[in-house]
């Protein structure tokens, strides 16, 4: 039987058993006729016929970028105040002054440590770059992260998805795909996520009751990333930190949020900016490696903890669980190892886009108050569940996610590495050669999107036509989740997340944005640089407030119900900071 119609004809009854089936003849197939299929196929892209226009090109040596000096390279550009062009600048600024300097195709080379890096302006190379880049795509984007993960093989067996390349990396994304991209599947977690988000709400309530204005506390971002860390794990593994727990701190938890941060912090320099990590153990290679250790020791502890009680039975094979659970059935390995990439990829990620997606709405009443109105439309009353039938009418909801990863997109870029010779903006780029799409800068701008720094999310509606419609934009330009066989696993899951969570806050909160506008910076991941310091509108306040003693809940008898009143001052570490700053503490 065709695999898509036994997993649509079974995922009723029994959805484990379903997938399981299913996987295992996917697995199966693909161990014979198909694999070699797609090694034909990889095969026949990696030969070396020339594309038709390779004569006439320039030579890549010809590729305009900053010009390398003889033994310092550009390296002295980034780290000499003054004299660097590029000292203290973010990448996207230095995206910005390369494209004005050198046009639509640019090569960043001479940098301590790192490969030269070719990055495309123009959404038709973009587009080539994409369509080129074979069944099998590469990344080498972190080698930092790749170095890791082999010093611990002995840990964890597999080098996981963001490291894995070719053949590898297709067998263990054939494996997980079906449990991670499939809607079907995935919205198996609604029920999940709706108990999260309404564990965010409340806390939002209790935050809102510390601060007679309503203003929510400089370390509110940290909120969103318990948000994210409790969804996460609990999709993973279907274990709840108990990082959103009032009056309580998950020290460990809370550690591990640190830790995410940490690592992308340290991301930038080790990765992106000229370092020797590579030639000798600097102090941020150092560091690096301690907070992988506890991330990579504090998630299979709970990895481990939950295939045992798999193991002895304790958990019903009849039900879908956690993502863990369902992977654990075709190969313990790559289910370890994506638990892993999953507690780590889906923190910093999701809860940067809820926190972008909150200031937004703060900063345009409008789209909020129509955020609302399809808000208050699904949950006619404010603790009702979101269910799938909700998620599947949403479409404002899902307009704002897209608008807020348009405007404030996680990552600069797509990161690809050539597998066969192309013409990129009139120049000859070899095969093997790494290439950055700038889809940020791209995305901001406005001959792609006209009011390209409005929020807008009318734009990604269906019934939106004219010069506002999406349909007009070259697709290459938007890509928040990347692009083809390579992009995000984990956006099918992120946007449940998302969408669940705006509509439960959207539909309890009135937010508002009293200050200047937020500094965004980008680093490893864009983000704010600045605290979140949403308001809740008082109208909504006082109407809560009323609710409450509706209910003969006072609020002196609410605080006092739920634990001390100052145990965010006392207990919490002090919160991080995001982009410009380090976070200003040591963890280890
Ligand atoms: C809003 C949230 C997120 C955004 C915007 C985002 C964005 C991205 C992007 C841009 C890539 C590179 C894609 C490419 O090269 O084409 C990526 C890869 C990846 N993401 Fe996410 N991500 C998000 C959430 C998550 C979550 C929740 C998970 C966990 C399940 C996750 C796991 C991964 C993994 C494992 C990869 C590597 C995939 C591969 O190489 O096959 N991401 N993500």
């Amino acid at each position: 039987m065709n695999t898509k119609r036994l997993f649509a004809a079974t995922l009723k009854n029994n959805p484990m058993k379903l997938l399981m089936s299913t996987q295992t003849e996917f697995v199966e197939a693909l161990s014979d006729k198909k694999l070699q299929h797609y090694r034909n196929l990889n095969a026949l892209e990696n030969n070396d016929t020339k594309p038709f226009d390779w004569e006439q090109a320039k030579a890549f040596e010809e590729i305009p970028g900053p010009k390398p000096l003889p033994l310092v390279g550009n390296t002295w550009r980034f780290l000499l105040p003054k004299v660097g062009n590029f000292y203290g600048m973010d990448i996207l600024q230095i995206h910005k002054q390369m494209r004005q300097q050198y046009g639509d195709i640019t090569i960043m080379k001479g940098l301590v440590g790192l490969q030269p890096i070719v990055v495309l302006f123009n959404p038709s190379d973009i587009e080539k770059l994409h369509r080129n880049e074979g069944v099998w795509p590469t990344r080498h984007g972190l080698p930092s992260f790749a170095h890791y993960r082999k010093l611990r093989k002995n840990i964890l067996s597999s080098g996981g998805l963001i490291c894995l390349q070719g053949e590898e990396w297709f067998k263990f994304r054939t494996v997980v795909n079906p449990i991670l991209m499939q809607p079907k599947n995935v919205i198996h977690y609604a029920d999940k996520m709706n108990f999260v988000a309404d564990e965010l709400v409340d806390n939002i309530k209790y935050l809102s009751e510390e601060n007679e204005q309503g203003q929510m506390p400089d370390d509110f971002h940290n909120e969103l990333y318990k948000w994210s860390l409790e969804s996460i794990g609990v999709v993973t593994m279907d274990t709840h930190l108990g990082c959103l727990k009032r009056g309580s701190v998950n020290e460990e938890a809370q550690k591990l949020i640190y830790s995410v941060l940490r690592m992308f912090q340290l991301m930038y320099k080790l990765d992106v900016m000229p370092s020797v990590w590579k030639y000798i153990s600097t102090p941020s290679w150092k560091e690096y490696v301690q907070v992988l250790d506890f991330m990579l020791k504090t998630n299979l502890k709970h990895i481990n903890r939950y295939i045992e009680k798999i193991e002895k039975g304790e958990i019903d094979n009849n039900q879908i669980t956690s993502a863990l659970h369902q992977m654990i059935q075709i190969d313990r390995n790559t289910a370890t190892a994506m638990s892993v990439d999953m507690m780590i990829a889906g923190v910093d990620t999701t809860g940067r886009v809820l926190a972008a997606a909150l200031y937004y709405l703060a900063k345009n009443p409008d789209k909020q108050e129509l955020l609302r109105s399809e808000a208050n439309n699904l949950l006619k009353v404010k603790d009702a569940p979101v269910t799938k039938e909700t998620l599947s009418k949403n479409v404002y909801t899902k307009a704002v996610v897209k608008e807020t990863t348009r405007l404030s997109p996680i990552a600069i870029g797509n990161l690809r590495t050539t597998k066969k010779d192309l013409v990129l903006g009139g120049y000859q780029v070899p095969s093997g050669t790494d290439v950055l799409t700038s889809t940020l800068m791209l995305s901001q701008q406005e001959e792609h999107f006209p009011k390209a720094k409005e929020f807008l999310p009318e734009r990604w509606l269906k019934t939106t036509t004219g010069e506002f419609s999406h349909k007009n934009t070259n697709p290459f330009v938007f890509a928040p989740f990347g692009f083809g066989a390579r992009s995000c696993i984990g956006k099918r899951f992120a946007n449940l997340e998302l969408e669940t969570a705006l509509l439960k806050i959207i539909r309890n909160f009135e937010l508002q944005w009293p200050h200047e506008d937020m500094v965004f910076y980008t680093t490893t991941l864009h983000g704010m640089a600045k605290p979140l310091k949403i308001h809740l509108g008082r109208g909504e306040l006082g109407a809560r407030e009323e609710e409450n003693q509706v209910r003969g809940l006072l609020k002196e008898d609410f605080r006092e119900e739920k634990g001390p009143e100052n145990r965010r001052k006392s207990q919490e570490p002090p919160p991080p900071t995001l982009g410009r700053e380090e976070v200003p503490f040591r963890i280890f």
